[in-house]
C-alpha cells in the first residue's frame, strides 16, 4: 500500500479516529498521524496504547497536515473547525466522519479558509463502545462510507481522500447531505431511538424484575441492548442535529406500529404473516446483496433464516 498523504490530523480519539489511525498506520497510508481530543484522560490513553503522535492542542495536531479528520460529536464540528481554522495548511483537506451531515455542513462550511477543501463523510461502521480503546483497524472493512461533496468541492481532494477510504477497506459512494439525512433516519437513527426506547420500557416494567430481563433475556432484546449502549453524547446529538428526518421517519414507524397492533388485537393472523413475509425478504435482500457481515447463518442447512 502507498503512502496518501502525508500528515494525517484526528480531532477527536474515539473509536472512529481510532480506528483510522490503527488502519492507516497497518496500510502505510501516511508518513505521520496526530490526533488531539479535549479531555486530558482520553490524551493519556491514546499516548498509552501508541495509537497516534498525540499533541495538546488541536492547533498543534493540525499545522502542516494535508488531511484533516474531524472526528467528534456532531454537535461540536462547528466549535472545533473555527479553533482549528487559523491553523490549516493551505490546500489541506477537511473531512468528518458525523453520523449527520447537512448541519455539519451548516457548522463547519462558515469558518473554511480560502484554499481549504471541505469533503464531508460518514463511514457506515461503528460499535457501541465508544473512546480510544474501542478503535480496531478491520472497523471499515467491506462498510460502505458516504461522501456528501458540496457543489463546489475540489475534484481531486474528493479523489484523494476517496483512495484513502478505499485503502481503509470501505467502499465509497456520494450523495446528497439532505438526503443522506433522510436515509440514515430509516437505517440508523430511528432504529437507536426505538432500542433505546425497548430498552427504557424494560426497566420500567416493574411486574418483571431487573434480574428476569437480565436473566430471560432472548436474542431480540440483547440486540437491542447492545445498541442501546451506544454512546449518550453522541446519540443526543445525532438526533438534536437529524431532527425533521427522525421525527418524519418515527411518525411513519408509529402509523404501521398501529397497523401491526390493530391486527393483534382483531387476531388477524393473515395481516400479521404478510407483513412478516414482506420484512423477512428484505432481510435476505440486505444479505444477498453482502451489506451484512455478520449474518454468518444465513444458508447454513437448518438455519433459522432461510
Ligand atoms: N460510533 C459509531 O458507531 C459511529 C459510526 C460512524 C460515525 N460516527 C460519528 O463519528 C464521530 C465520533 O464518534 P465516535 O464513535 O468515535 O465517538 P467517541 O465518543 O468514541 O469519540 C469522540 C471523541 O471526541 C472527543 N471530543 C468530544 N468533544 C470534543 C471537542 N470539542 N474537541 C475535541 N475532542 C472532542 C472525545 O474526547 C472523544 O475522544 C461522531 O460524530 C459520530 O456521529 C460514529
Ligand atoms: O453497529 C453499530 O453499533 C452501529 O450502530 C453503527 C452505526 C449504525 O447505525 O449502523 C451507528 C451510527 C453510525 O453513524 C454508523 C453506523
Amino acid at each position: 500500500m502507498s503512502v496518501i498523504y502525508d500528515r494525517v490530523a484526528l480531532i477527536g480519539l474515539g473509536l472512529i479516529a481510532g480506528s483510522m489511525a490503527l488502519a492507516i498506520r497497518e496500510g502505510g497510508l501516511a508518513r505521520e498521524v496526530t490526533g488531539f481530543a479535549r479531555s486530558q484522560a482520553t490524551r493519556d490513553v491514546a499516548c498509552e496504547i501508541d495509537l497516534c503522535t498525540v499533541c495538546d492542542t488541536a492547533a498543534e495536531a493540525v499545522a502542516g497536515a494535508d488531511l484533516v479528520v474531524l472526528a467528534v460529536p456532531v454537535g461540536a464540528m462547528g466549535d472545533v473547525m473555527a479553533e482549528i481554522a487559523p491553523h490549516l495548511a493551505p490546500g489541506a483537506t477537511v473531512t468528518d466522519v458525523g453520523s449527520v451531515k447537512q448541519s455539519v455542513i451548516d457548522a463547519v462550511a462558515p469558518h473554511l479558509p480560502a484554499g481549504v477543501h471541505f469533503v464531508p463523510g460518514h463511514p457506515l461502521a461503528g460499535t457501541e463502545h465508544s473512546g480510544p480503546r474501542a478503535g480496531f483497524a478491520s472497523l471499515f472493512r467491506n462498510r460502505w462510507w458516504l461522501l456528501t461533496p458540496l457543489p463546489d468541492s475540489d475534484a481531486d481532494a474528493i479523489a484523494r481522500l476517496d483512495r484513502l477510504i478505499t485503502a481503509l477497506g470501505a467502499k465509497t459512494d456520494r450523495m446528497e447531505a439532505p438526503h443522506h439525512d433522510l436515509v440514515l433516519a430509516v437505517t440508523s437513527h430511528a432504529p437507536h431511538l426505538i432500542a433505546y426506547t425497548m430498552v427504557g420500557v424494560a426497566d420500567h416494567l416493574r411486574r418483571v424484575s431487573g434480574e428476569e430481563v437480565i436473566q430471560y433475556s432472548a436474542a431480540g432484546f440483547r440486540d437491542f441492548t447492545r445498541i442501546a449502549a451506544s454512546d449518550p453524547t453522541m446519540w443526543r446529538d445525532v438526533f438534536l442535529h437529524n431532527k425533521e428526518a427522525t421525527l418524519d421517519i418515527l411518525g411513519r414507524f408509529t402509523e404501521e406500529l398501529f397497523v401491526l397492533q390493530r391486527a393483534i388485537r382483531m387476531g388477524d393472523g393473515q395481516q400479521l404473516h404478510d407483513y412478516f413475509t414482506r420484512t423477512r425478504a428484505i432481510r435476505r435482500g440486505i444479505i444477498e446483496a453482502g451489506q451484512d457481515t455478520e449474518a454468518p447463518d444465513f444458508g447454513r442447512p437448518g438455519a433459522r433464516a432461510t
